[in-house]
């Protein structure tokens, strides 16, 4: 059974999908009054309330995603979460015409002082010059951060026949000629806006990006607009050029502590406010609850999830043709970790024909994890593994090339560990497998699954049949047999399968046969 554990309130419509699973259960609890269902969840929903702390998913032991119903992923330790191996999802557009409209709704009713007057004409006044209001046909919108809510927000400021002025300086000039909007920097923006709106994420360039400074470089009379995240906007700041009539209005819906600590500002009559209204409606929550239950179930039936904070994104057509090489990848990776009982310092891969043309930084994280695995007692996976690669001095590179050796795809990987080097060279053929074509430069061919022995021999009369005859002495079937050698009479190798893992005693006793150089067991 996979246990959800649903810690904010959301959307019961859009939870069906795993709802209406026989595997899957939900249990709603706030994570504070969860016990026993923390230490057995393997899922963890939210919305922006719930702290995901690094302490928080330490308590989680079987935790393997945390699904944010929303955008902003700042309540969740995304770092931490990538450390544990845990994957963070959240569902990016579901909730962006709800917080745009909330948005242009918080302009225009700052602009036409509608909460003020509804204040006052529910107090018996009738007090019509007290509100008087200001146009948007003809002002300057300025837009920080053109992405989704930025971008919807400037085509219906368009709409209200508004100019609009964006600093964004992840923006390309194509896509803002497209949006139909004029770049600017951020001073420019400052200097020329008459209602500044901010629409970014809140990180450390964007902490405080309006503050004493820059906000002394606006017009006076300047509206402002924090729809995005509390502190985008320098509370503190705010107060001295609302005093001065500077600022002639702020809109907020989101503050530097949700629920606002410091009243202060909120004193103030030019100030309105929502507490953090923008995705509260009930389009958006469904949306956002249906698209997490989808990517929570595709996780859950081993499908690629398509809107991961800290795993490359592919989409459903890629992940069927990743797929068998990702697989592929990651048996590699655990079958030389386990044939280099060493420190190990590099680990490179070469992609070779078609498999060059996918998303190959995707296969070369799962080599990476299938390689650490049996080298880390805490979960790996393609979530942490270039993390704890690099914890640990491993560097990885890949190489692509489209040409071929014999295969239509092929992958050489070289470990290259304090002792010795070792290379494998794997291919996946479709309705054929997955197989291994070649070990440290002897030609082999053996399918990567299940109980293995590698062992290294002399080409040398009676060497194999002594091997055979010996498991055969312990009731040990051999299920395939490979072998391969550089030339006649050299050093040889043999890769052996069984139905069940052979001991340890039976692999000293192989290990002391006349002609046997060295013998290894591998599980895959
Ligand atoms: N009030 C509410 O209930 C809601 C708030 N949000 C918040 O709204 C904000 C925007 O959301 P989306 O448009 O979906 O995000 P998005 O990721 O689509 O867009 C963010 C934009 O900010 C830009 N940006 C990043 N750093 C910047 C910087 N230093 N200066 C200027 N621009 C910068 C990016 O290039 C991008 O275009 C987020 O903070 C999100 O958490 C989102 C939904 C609901
Ligand atoms: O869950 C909510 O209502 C908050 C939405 C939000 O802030 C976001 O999606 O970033």
């Amino acid at each position: 059974m996979f246990r959800i554990l649903v810690s904010d309130k959301i959307s019961e419509e859009g939870l069906q999908p795993l709802l209406n699973s026989s595997h899957i259960m939900l249990v709603n609890k706030n994570v504070a009054d969860a016990g026993e269902e923390l230490e057995t969840a393997d899922a963890l929903l939210v919305r922006s309330a719930t702290q995901v702390t690094e302490e928080l998913m330490k308590k989680m032991p079987q935790l393997k995603i945390v699904a944010r119903a929303g955008v902003g992923v700042d309540n969740i330790d995304v770092e931490a979460a990538t450390k544990l191996g845990i994957v963070v999802i959240n569902a990016p557009d579901g909730n962006t015409i709800s917080t745009t409209e909330h948005t242009f709704a918080m302009m225009a009713s700052m602009l036409r002082h509608i909460p003020q007057a509804t204040v006052s004409v529910k107090s018996n006044e009738w007090n019509r010059n007290a509100f008087v209001g200001t146009e948007m046909r003809g002002k300057t919108l300025g837009i920080v951060g053109l992405g989704r809510i930025g971008s919807e927000l400037a085509k219906r400021a368009r709409a209200f026949e508004m100019n609009v002025i964006v600093f964004d300086p992840f923006l390309t000039e194509e896509r803002a000629y497209k949006i139909g909007v004029t770049t600017a920097s951020l001073d420019e923006l400052l200097s020329t806006a008459d209602i500044i709106t901010v629409h970014t994420p809140l990180t450390k360039e964007t902490k405080g990006l309006l503050n004493e400074k820059t906000l002394s470089k606006t017009k006076k009379g300047v509206y402002l607009i924090n729809c995005a995240r509390g502190g985008i906007i320098e509370e503190a700041a705010v107060i001295p050029l609302l005093e001065s009539g500077h600022i002639r209005g702020i809109a907020l819906d989101v503050f530097e502590t949700e629920p606002p600590e410091n009243t202060s500002l909120l004193q103030y009559e030019q100030v309105i406010a929502t507490p953090h209204l923008g995705a509260s409606t009930k389009e958006a929550q469904l949306n956002v609850a249906s698209q997490v239950s989808e990517e929570v179930l595709a996780f859950f039936n081993g499908e690629p999830v398509t809107s991961s904070i800290n795993l490359p994104t592919i989409s459903k057509e890629v992940y069927e043709k990743i797929m068998p090489f990702y697989q592929l990848a990651k048996k590699m990776g655990n079958f030389v970790s386990q044939c280099m009982a060493e420190p190990v310092n590099e680990i490179s891969v070469a992609y070779e024909g078609s498999v060059g043309e996918l998303q190959t930084a995707a296969i070369t994280k799962s080599l990476i994890a299938g390689f650490l695995s049996p080298r880390v007692a805490s979960t790996v996976n393609e979530v942490n593994a270039g993390m704890i690669a690099k914890e640990r001095g491993i560097s990885f590179s890949e190489k692509i090339s489209n040409e071929t050796s014999g295969y239509e795809n092929c992958l050489t990987v070289k470990v290259v560990g304090n002792k010795s080097v070792f290379s494998i060279k794997g291919t996946y053929i479709p309705h054929y497998g997955e197989r291994i074509v070649e070990l440290n430069g002897f030609n082999i061919d053996f399918y990567p699954d299940g109980h293995l022995l590698y062992i290294q021999h002399s080409d040398k009369p009676g060497a194999i049949g002594r091997v055979g005859r010996l498991l055969g002495d312990h009731s040990i079937n051999i299920a395939t047999m490979q072998v391969g050698r550089k030339q006649r009479g050299g050093d040889a190798i043999m890769m052996l399968s069984f139905d069940k893992a052979v001991t340890e005693r039976v692999v000293s006793e192989l290990n002391d046969l006349e002609g046997i150089v060295s013998v290894r067991t591998i599980d895959l």
